[in-house]
């Protein structure tokens, strides 16, 4: 299918494209990172509909399918945000069955099958996802928080941050799912907290390959540098 041609879906394609210049072939895995509410899954998938577009094989993933229970993730409290950062994701699983097989699929004629998720937050159980197999060339988008941080850097060819003040995310969040619209809140601290704690940590935007400024989600803007 063909997108429209917005600042939006132009954006899109000269990402794609900048991609494809530098991996024109085998297998190509990127990472949507930001914090809650930057418009991670929204970009990840207007991404994959451009790679799409251009013939590609496209597979979406989210480290939100790969959540670890809720009894380690709160084990060091319901609030806190340390524990929102280190605890919240079961990264040894996302390696073993998404990672490592669609990579090892580069080598294999694609026989490797990997699986697209592991574990409902909701239901606070693991899922039996489907096996997937994909052609040699294919892409891989995955979208989720925390993703440049130091033990999952060397996944990536390519990482994008999305930045996108407090106000905006939590105010869409808000939206979203009825949460308080006041990044100060308590009931946000754990989350709030542990993006600080992971912007002081790891340095996204400066670990990422590219910058998007995501606050006019109809005029994304490529920024360079040290703007954040
Ligand atoms: N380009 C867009 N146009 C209109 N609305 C958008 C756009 N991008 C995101 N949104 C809206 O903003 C909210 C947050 O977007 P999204 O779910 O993509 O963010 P996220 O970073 O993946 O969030 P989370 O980390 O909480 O999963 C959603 O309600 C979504 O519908
Ligand atoms: C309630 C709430 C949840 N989230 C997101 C953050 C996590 O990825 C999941 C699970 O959160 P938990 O606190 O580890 O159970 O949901 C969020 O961003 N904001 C919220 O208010």
């Amino acid at each position: 299918m063909r997108l429209p041609t917005t600042p939006v879906t132009s954006l899109w394609r000269d990402l794609r494209d900048e991609v494809r210049h530098n991996y024109p072939a085998g297998r190509v895995v990127l990472a949507v990172d930001g914090v809650d509410g930057a418009g991670k899954t929204t970009f990840a998938d207007g991404l994959a509909e451009a790679f799409s577009e251009a013939g590609s094989a496209v597979y979406r993933a989210s480290i939100d399918g790969f959540h670890r229970p809720r009894s380690e993730r709160y084990a060091r409290g319901r609030d806190s945000a340390e524990g929102f950062y280190r605890d919240s994701y079961d990264y040894a699983t996302f390696r073993r069955v998404l990672l490592d097989p669609f990579r090892e699929g580069a080598q294999t004629g694609a026989s490797t099958g990997f699986q697209l998720s592991a574990f409902d937050v909701t239901r606070d159980a693991p899922v039996e996802a489907a096996w997937v197999t994909a052609p040699r060339d294919a892409v891989l988008i995955v979208d989720g928080i925390f993703l440049n941080r130091p033990e999952l850097r060397g996944l990536w060819n390519w990482a994008l941050w999305l930045e996108v003040p407090y106000a905006v995310s939590f105010a869409r969040m808000a939206l979203r799912d009825g949460s308080d619209p006041d990044p100060d809140a308590p009931a946000n601290a754990r989350y709030r907290g542990g993006q600080e704690l992971y912007r002081r940590e790891a340095r996204p935007s400066a670990a990422a390959t590219a910058i998007v400024e995501n606050s006019d989600l109809a005029h994304p803007v490529r920024i360079f540098g040290d703007y954040c």
